[in-house]
């Protein structure tokens, strides 16, 4: 079988994620390795592929004039205008003609004359005109969400909630690639010597701006490297690692982590207990909890046990007041990491928070009488919407009289984020453009 070109894998996993059947980052992953490409070709899919869907609604708004005179155009051929016109419009390191001619070349190998021909004229005017001016939009949510390229139902969520302001900084941030960062295990290293070790090992490495336990990745692979195959470092997001902090795991104490695969927190939270006690990982899919086994494998941690049980049963299965500490990293719409998985802000539909905040409720209604008296309960989200992080901690305080919000949770946030983060009492709201990390919510509850 010949090997295709970058463009064709491209347009190949774009084609995929448009119809809905992979999530960008595993595919993108997947062909990579297939496809046995060399590092500047792999930047370049990466950047194609990502920017492509990033820009979707700008692209859309761009391409339209040309197209709209066609009668019906399959999805393959939009895709591929979609991306000759990232690389048109975003990247200056390949000129206009020679993208153009790549198209062409793709669109005859896969179709009849009529189709390469018609690709080469939408995009030789796509080059020859200016680009059509957004002013021609006036409604104001219409008009920054081809700007900002993110669907008009979520700008109108993030408007009311955030402010014009805001809103146009998360959207900005979501458009740019997304920062690599390890958590350092301090059972084995401390992040100095981390640094020196990376280092050595070919990375380009900083300390993080707001985890203590961060090191961030500017160029280097981190899985190929010994550090990470010995267990020494796992990738992580900065804001990530803070929600383990809040939990504020002691060695020898009994922790439930209700939400637990891949086990990015079950294993910051193993280490945080220096290999001791019990960490009891859940997760509803069995093949997502082996994913826990490998890393708690992989970093040797032998206080972590796995199981797949739906969470909302967990209180017919523990007595209650079993756990001393418990953490709820709820499933959610996952606005806080458009960034790593920019497919997401497409895919996801405005019904699916309700129903994501209702499976959130009953997590959390479920877990909560498994909780010691006087112990902490962590409620997390890697998004940003009021209804799944205020709003689902609310309700449950309105319906509980054995909790309450710790007070005391940014004692054991970093300094920094003071100065940023409103803090409600125990409720965090990290934002993506604050630091450049994924944005959380995390609320912090103490059982009197
Ligand atoms: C945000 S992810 C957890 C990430 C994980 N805490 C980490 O740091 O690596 C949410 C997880 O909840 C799981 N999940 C969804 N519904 C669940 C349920 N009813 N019971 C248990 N787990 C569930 C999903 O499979 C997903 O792995």
């Amino acid at each position: 079988m010949k090997t295709k070109n970058v463009r064709e894998l491209a347009l190949d996993i774009l084609l995929q994620i448009e119809k809905n059947q992979a999530y960008s980052n595993l595919l993108l992953n997947q062909k990579v390795n297939e496809a046995n490409l060399n590092r500047k070709d792999i930047g370049l899919l990466t950047e194609i592929v990502y920017g492509t869907i990033q820009r979707k609604n700008t692209l859309d708004f761009y391409l339209e004039p040309f197209i709209k005179k066609q009668k019906k155009i399959e999805t393959w051929v939009i895709v591929l205008l979609r991306l000759s016109c990232y690389q048109m419009v975003f990247l200056d390191r390949v000129p206009s003609h020679a993208v153009i001619n790549e198209a062409v070349e793709i669109a005859k190998k896969q179709s009849h004359k009529g189709i390469s021909g018609m690709v080469n004229g939408v995009l030789r005017n796509l080059q020859r005109n200016d680009l059509r001016n957004l002013d021609e939009v006036t409604n104001q949510e219409e008009r920054l969400a081809i700007e900002l390229s993110h669907p008009t139902w979520l700008i109108k969520r993030w408007l009311n909630q955030f402010g014009e302001e805001v809103t146009r900084e998360m959207c900005q941030v979501n458009l740019k690639p997304p920062q690599v960062t390890v958590r350092v295990n301090q059972m084995k290293a401390n992040v100095d010597e981390m640094l020196t070790i990376l280092s050595e090992e070919g990375l380009e490495v900083e300390r993080g701006d707001l985890s203590e336990d961060a090191i961030k990745v500017i160029t280097g692979n981190v899985p190929n490297t010994k550090s990470f195959q010995d267990g020494f470092i796992t990738i992580q997001d900065e804001s990530s690692m803070l929600v383990s902090r809040a939990l504020g795991p002691r060695p020898s104490e009994i922790v439930l982590d209700s939400c637990a695969a891949p086990g990015g927190k079950s294993t910051h939270i193993a280490e945080m207990m220096e290999g001791s006690g019990n960490v009891v990982s859940i997760d509803l899919h069995d093949h997502k909890v082996k994913l826990i086994g490998k890393a708690a494998e992989r970093l040797k941690l032998e206080n972590i046990e796995t199981k797949a049980i739906d969470s909302r049963k967990l209180h017919e299965i523990y007595e209650k007041e079993t756990f001393d500490r418990i953490l709820i990293d709820a499933p959610c719409s996952g606005f806080g990491v458009i960034r790593r998985k920019p497919d997401i802000k497409w895919a996801k539909k405005e019904q699916d928070i309700n129903n994501l905040a209702s499976i959130q409720r009953k997590i959390i209604d479920a877990v909560a009488p498994l909780l010691k008296k006087g112990g902490t309960l962590v409620y997390s989200t890697c998004t940003l919407d009021k209804e799944e992080n205020e709003n689902i901690v609310e309700a449950f305080l309105n319906n509980s009289n054995e909790f309450t919000l710790d007070d005391t949770l940014m004692e054991r946030m970093p300094e920094k984020l003071s100065d940023i983060v409103k803090n409600n009492k125990g409720m965090i709201q990290l934002l993506p453009h604050y630091f450049q990390t994924d944005g959380f919510f995390i609320a912090c509850l103490k059982k009197k």
